[in-house]
């Protein structure tokens, strides 16, 4: 007997090799639209389609389950690692498994965090604004000048797969010392030592953070945090912007408490504030962690993995 096709719904415009190689697999329909889903398009996808790959923004709460017992839709296979907009564990009570794509991500997720470590450290930002404002007037031995990075400390939070290839290029890139905090004790293969929240406050020129969100790590970096770091140091985050206190982070900034920061992440995305895009000691990225065509083609391919085993009968290689 053969099997039907599962009908997939892809929630976003796609790298074209993702979107060839789900019409191989699967009765595909693709979202056209990079807004989010709303309310009724996710519960008319849940009562539609045997899976779904959603994104960041579609937030596929308690209640968008909670009028259904069983949905159609059985899998939930997120494109991107972070998965803090679904709820698992309503997902888990309507019988929907959810998997997300980790591995994919790691390198360029790390690699816009060194971006915006430099940028911030370095001025960057600011001082490609002034070459284009046109009021450049030369080179001159005490011209904005900024954070040197080699040999200092970074201070890393969250020591996961993203965590750890930051650690390393700022270690054997930079011959930067390592510091980090992590929930657990954790291990590395590098030189590195594992401290409290407030000791790595305390003793990092450079501050990146690379936790998930979610409930448990919601506003973990707060006012006592940026009070307890050295007033010369830059805040890096590359990871949710709800982990971040961000109205605690505006108030350090325009105080002067540390000495910038570098966001990749916002906590009311896509909303950015007035109060950080006023300071000239802020760099701020459109959340760029994976934007390459590469890495959102692996992300994709992961997605579709995840989707083809779990309609093989077998359990998703990422499922969480
Ligand atoms: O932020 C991007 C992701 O979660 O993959």
């Amino acid at each position: 007997m053969t099997r039907k096709t599962p009908r997939v719904l892809i929630a976003r415009p796609m790298p074209p090799a993702v979107m060839a190689r789900a019409e191989t697999l699967f009765d595909v329909e693709n979202r056209d639209n990079n807004a989010p889903m709303s309310g009724s398009e996710m519960r008319s996808a849940l009562a539609l389609y045997d899976g779904i790959m959603p994104t960041l923004g579609d937030r596929f709460t308690a209640d968008i389950f909670a009028e259904f017992g069983r949905p159609r839709c059985k899998m939930l296979a997120n494109f991107g690692v972070g998965y803090n907009h679904i709820d698992v564990a309503a997902a888990r009570d309507h019988g929907v498994t959810v998997s997300n794509t980790p591995g994919a991500v790691t390198d360029a997720t790390a690699d816009i965090a060194m971006t915006l470590l430099l940028m911030s450290a370095r001025r960057t930002a600011e001082g490609e604004r002034l070459v284009r404002s046109g009021n450049w007037a030369g080179w001159h031995p005490t011209q904005m000048l900024g954070l040197h990075v080699s040999g200092k400390t970074v201070g890393i939070i969250g020591m996961g797969r993203i965590g750890q290839a930051i650690a390393q290029r700022c270690h054997f890139g930079f011959g930067m010392q390592v510091l980090y905090a992590n929930r657990s004790h954790k291990e590395v293969d590098f030189p590195a030592r594992q401290v409290s929240l407030t000791d790595l406050a305390e003793h990092s020129d450079i501050v990146v953070v690379a936790v998930p969100g979610g409930a448990e790590t919601r506003h973990m970096i707060g006012s006592t945090f940026f009070n307890t770091m050295q007033d010369h140091a830059h805040f890096i985050n590359i990871a949710r912007g709800d982990v971040v206190d961000e109205a605690a982070l505006i108030d350090a900034l325009q105080a002067g408490r540390i000495g910038g920061a570098g966001l990749d992440v916002y906590e009311f995305e896509p909303e950015v504030p007035q109060a950080l895009t006023r300071l000239d000691n802020v760099t701020l990225l459109p959340h760029l962690g994976t934007a390459a065509l590469e890495v959102r083609t692996a992300m994709g391919m992961l997605a579709l993995d995840n989707l083809q085993a779990f309609f093989d009968g077998e359990t998703p290689p990422n499922a969480v």
